[in-house]
C-alpha cells in the first residue's frame, strides 16, 4: 500500500509500503491512485513528495503478481495521473529506482536521488521492456543512445551517473526525503509545463539508422536468441518515430508480445530460483533457517593451482584473511605474482582498493592451524587429496571447517581421513573461480548442518550464488554432464560432425557447443575421469570396443587423447586452432576422416541427423538424469539444479534451466522421446526415463512449482 501523510505544512507525502522493495502491487498501485487524488484534492498541499519505506525508493512492478490475472489500477494511467498533476510530485530516491519504480519516478517532474541510489531498466533480465512509459520518456529526458544502452543492457547507474546523464535533478549525501521535501516547497508555484517528459520532443541525432542499426547488430550478436533486448530497441525506435500517445500503443504491443513469450516465463522463473537456493535443505532435513553458520574470519587455500588462485583472490575479495599454501617454492612465486595481477585487475575493474595485505603465503600446511576454514585445491586425485586431509585433521584447530574443491571425488571418503568429518563439506567452485558466480556446496552423509550453513555463507560472502547438493559421483552438475557428452559422442559415431551438433547447441543459446567446450575445458579432463572409472581401455576393435559395464560406450574421445588432441591447449582437439592455446576453432579435415575411419572399423554406418534429433539426445538424457537426481534427493528442488546449470554450465538463461524447459516442453513428450530413442539404442541405460520423471508426467504435467510436494513423498511412493 502508499500511506499518506502532510508535512512542512504544504508537502503531501506519499510512501510506498510494500517490503523488501516496495514492489507496485495492485494495493501500492492502489494506494499511489488514492493518495494521489487525496494530495491533488487538499488546498493546503501545495506540492507532493514521493518516497519509499525503509529507505529503498521501488523496485518497480510485483514480479509476483505476473503470474496471475491483473488486479488493481494499471501502472500507465497511475504514472500518467501523477505526470499530469496541477502540483509538483518530486521522486525521493533512496536506495533503488528500478524497472517500474524508474518509470515511477520519470513521471515525477523532478527526481531528487541520494548518492548511494542505483537506478535502472533490468526489465530485459526478465524477458520484458519498461512498459509503464519507459522505453518512450527516457529518450525523450536523455537522448537515444544512452537510453538504448540502458534499456537494452539492463545495467544499473549510480545517482551520480544519473544526474551526468540527466535523469535525475539533484543527487545529495543527505537524507534524500529531507531534502525532496525542501526541493519540493521550493519549486511549489513554479510552472509545470516544462516538467512533464511526455510532452519533450524526442532528441533525433543526424545518424539516427546508424544508431540503430549498430543497436540491433549489438543485441543480436549478445543476445544468443534471447528475444527481449531486440524487441527493447524497437520500442525504443518508436519514441523517435511516432508522436507520444502513438509510441506508448507501440511499446504496449511489444510489451504483451514478450509478456506471453516463453521467454520471460522462464526468466521469471529463473529470477525467483536464484533466491530460492539460499533457502537450502539437504535429504536429512537439516535446513538454512534452522542451521547456524560458523563465523569464519580467517580462511586457507591449499594448492595454488589455477583453480586455487582464483580462490584466493575470491576470498581476499571478500574481505577474509587468508593462508595460501603451496609447498612448491618455484610455483607458490608464480602462484603470488598470478594472484597479484589479478586482485589488481579486479580492483581497478570495481574501483575497490587492493586486497593484496589480505594473503600470506606459505610452503608449509603448518601455516594454517589456526584458521577457521580451509579449502584443499590441489590436483583432482583422491590418494593425494586424502593425505593432505590427514595432515588437515592433525594440524588444523578443533572446529575448523575442511572443504575440498573436488569437482566430482567422494566427499566422504575425504571426511573418513579425519577425526571430525561432520565439518567435511565439498566447495565445488567454477574455473575462473574469481568469476564464475555458481558454487556446489556438497554435503556427505555425516556433515553437519553447521557445517554446510557456513559453506553456504562463504559462497555469499564471496559473492557467489551457493548451492547445496548431496555426495554422489560429479554431484549435480558434472553428473547430468557425463549424459550430455555420452550422446554428443554417438551422434558422432551415427553420422553427425562437432560442427553440426555445436550449430544446433548454438542455436539453441548456448554460448558454445560441446565440442567447442570440451577443446577449451581439454580433453585430457574428462580422460583423466574416464580412466579413474577404468573406462578406457587399450584400442581394438568389434562391438566390445564400444561396451562397457553391458552399456554402450565410445571411446572417440579417448582416441583422440591417445593421439595428444587435447582441444585448444595442443591446438588440436575436435577442431583445429591456429596455434598451441589458440581459440578459434575451425573444422578439421583430418577429423572427418578420423570419423570416417572409424566407423568403418566398428561397422557403423553415418546416416543424416536432424536439427531435433541432436537437440533432444543432448538435451533429454541430461533432463532425465535431472530427474533421477531429484529422485534420489541430491538436489531439493528444481531451482538448485536451472540454478547450476545457467550459471555453471552455460544453459541459456531464456530457457529457465534444464528442468525449467522439459516442463515448457511437457515431461510427457520429454518420456515419449526418450522411449523413443531408448527403443532404437537399448544398451544405453541415460535414455530409461526415471521413476519420478515418469511420475510427474503421468500426473499431466504438474507446473514446475508444484514438483517438491511429489519429491517430497517418500521415495517408496514415487
Ligand atoms: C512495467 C515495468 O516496466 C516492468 C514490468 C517492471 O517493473 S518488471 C520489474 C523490474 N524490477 C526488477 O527487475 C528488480 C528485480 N529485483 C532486483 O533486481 C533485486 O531484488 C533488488 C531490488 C536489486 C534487491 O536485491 P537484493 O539482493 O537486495 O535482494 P533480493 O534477494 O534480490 O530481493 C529481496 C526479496 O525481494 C523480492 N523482490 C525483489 N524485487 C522484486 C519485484 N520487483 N517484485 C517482487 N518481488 C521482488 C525477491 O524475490 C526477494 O524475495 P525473497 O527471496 O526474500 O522472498
Amino acid at each position: 500500500m502508499a500511506f499518506y501523510s502532510r508535512v512542512s505544512g504544504s508537502v503531501g507525502m506519499i510512501t510506498l509500503q510494500n517490503p523488501p522493495v516496495n514492489a507496485l502491487s495492485a494495493a501500492v498501485r492502489q494506494g499511489i491512485v488514492d493518495t494521489m487524488h487525496r494530495a491533488l484534492s487538499e488546498p493546503e498541499v501545495k506540492s507532493v513528495v514521493i518516497c519509499g519505506q525503509n529507505g529503498k525508493f521501488c523496485g518497480g512492478a510485483d514480479i509476483r503478481e505476473f503470474g496471475a490475472k491483473m488486479t488493481g489500477p494499471p501502472l500507465v494511467p497511475m504514472v500518467h495521473l501523477i505526470e499530469a498533476a496541477s502540483k509538483p510530485v518530486v521522486a525521493a530516491i533512496e536506495g533503488i529506482a528500478l524497472g517500474g519504480g524508474l518509470e515511477l519516478a520519470l513521471s515525477c517532474h523532478y527526481r531528487i536521488a541520494h548518492s548511494k541510489a542505483r537506478l535502472g531498466f533490468p526489465e530485459v533480465a526478465l524477458g520484458l521492456l519498461p512498459g509503464a512509459g519507459g522505453t518512450q520518456r527516457l529518450p525523450r529526458l536523455i537522448g537515444v543512445p544512452a537510453s538504448l544502452d540502458l534499456i537494452t543492457t539492463g545495467r544499473q547507474v549510480t545517482a551520480a551517473e544519473a544526474r551526468q546523464l540527466g535523469i535525475v535533478d539533484e543527487v545529495t549525501d543527505l537524507n534524500a526525503v529531507d531534502a525532496a521535501v525542501k526541493f519540493a516547497q521550493s519549486v511549489a508555484d513554479k510552472s509545470l509545463d516544462a516538467r512533464r517528459i511526455s510532452t519533450y520532443p524526442c532528441p533525433r541525432p543526424p545518424d539516427l539508422d546508424t544508431i540503430f542499426e549498430r543497436a540491433m547488430q549489438q543485441v543480436r550478436r549478445s543476445a544468443r536468441g534471447a528475444i527481449a533486448p531486440g524487441t527493447c530497441v524497437q520500442a525504443v525506435h518508436a519514441a523517435v518515430t511516432l508522436p507520444y500517445a502513438k509510441g506508448m500503443e507501440r511499446e504496449r504491443e511489444l510489451f504483451s508480445v514478450l509478456f506471453n513469450s516463453g521467454q520471460a516465463r522462464a526468466l521469471q522463473y529463473y529470477f525467483f530460483a536464484q533466491r530460492a537456493v539460499s533457502r537450502w535443505s539437504t535429504a536429512s532435513g537439516a535446513r538454512w533457517d534452522t542451521s547456524k553458520p560458523r563465523p569464519v574470519h580467517k580462511a586457507a587455500v591449499i594448492g595454488l593451482g589455477t583453480m586455487g588462485r582464483g580462490i584466493t583472490v575470491s576470498l581476499a575479495q571478500a574481505g577474509f584473511s587468508v593462508v595460501a599454501v603451496e609447498t612448491q617454492e618455484k610455483q607458490l612465486l608464480e602462484a603470488k605474482q598470478a594472484v597479484s595481477g589479478m586482485l589488481e585487475r579486479g580492483a581497478k575493474r570495481r574501483g575497490v582498493p587492493l586486497a593484496h595485505d589480505k594473503i600470506k603465503y606459505s610452503c608449509s600446511v603448518q601455516a594454517v592451524a589456526d584458521v577457521d576454514l580451509v579449502i584443499e585445491a590441489v590436483f583432482e586425485d583422491m590418494a593425494l587429496k586424502k593425505t593432505i586431509f590427514q595432515q588437515l585433521s592433525a594440524i588444523c584447530k578443533p572446529g575448523a571447517l575442511l572443504c575440498t574443491n573436488t569437482s566430482g571425488l567422494d566427499i566422504d571418503e575425504l571426511a573418513s581421513q579425519t577425526q571430525s568429518p561432520e565439518l567435511v563439506v565439498g566447495m565445488h567452485f567454477f574455473a575462473p573461480a574469481h568469476v564464475m558466480q555458481l558454487l556446489e556446496v556438497v554435503y556427505g552423509p555425516r556433515s553437519c548442518p553447521e557445517a554446510v550453513a557456513t559453506a553456504m555463507q562463504m559462497g555469499k560472502k564471496m559473492g557467489k550464488v551457493s548451492v547445496a547438493v548431496g555426495n554422489c559421483r560429479g554431484f549435480v552438475g558434472n553428473r547430468m554432464l557425463k549424459l550430455y557428452l555420452e550422446q554428443a559422442f554417438f551422434l558422432l559415431e551415427e553420422g553427425a560432425t562437432p560442427e553440426q551438433v555445436d550449430q544446433v547447441l548454438e542455436e539453441f543459446g548456448f554460448p558454445m557447443g560441446v565440442f567447442k567446450v570440451s577443446d577449451l575445458s581439454g580433453l585430457d579432463i574428462g580422460w583423466k575421469v574416464r580412466k579413474a572409472d577404468g573406462l578406457v581401455l587399450p584400442a581394438f576393435t568389434g562391438t566390445s570396443a564400444r561396451i562397457r559395464g553391458g552399456s554402450r560406450y565410445s571411446p572417440l574421445g579417448d582416441l583422440l587423447c591417445e593421439q595428444g588432441r587435447f582441444g585448444q591447449k595442443t591446438g588440436k582437439g575436435w577442431y583445429q586452432y591456429d596455434k598451441p592455446g589458440g581459440r578459434v576453432a575451425k573444422p578439421d579435415p583430418w577429423l572427418f576422416g578420423f570419423l570416417e575411419d572409424y566407423r568403418a572399423q566398428h561397422g557403423l554406418v553415418a546416416r543424416r541427423i536432424d536439427h531435433q534429433e541432436v537437440l533432444e539426445r543432448c538435451l533429454y538424457p541430461l533432463i532425465n538424469e535431472g530427474f533421477q537426481i531429484l529422485q534420489d534427493g541430491i538436489a531439493a528442488g528444481p531451482e538448485d539444479i536451472d540454478v547450476i546449470y545457467v550459471l555453471g554450465y552455460g544453459w541459456p538463461r531464456h530457457r529457465g534451466g534444464p528442468m525449467f524447459y522439459a516442463s515448457q516442453v511437457g515431461l510427457d513428450k520429454v518420456v515419449e522421446r526418450l522411449e523413443h530413442y531408448q527403443q532404437i539404442h537399448p544398451d544405453v541405460p541415460g535414455l530409461q526415463p526415471c521413476r519420478l520423471l515418469r511420475k510427474l508426467a503421468a500426473i499431466s504435467n504438474p507446473a514446475i512449482h508444484k514438483w517438491r510436494e511429489v519429491i517430497q513423498k517418500p521415495r517408496s511412493q514415487l
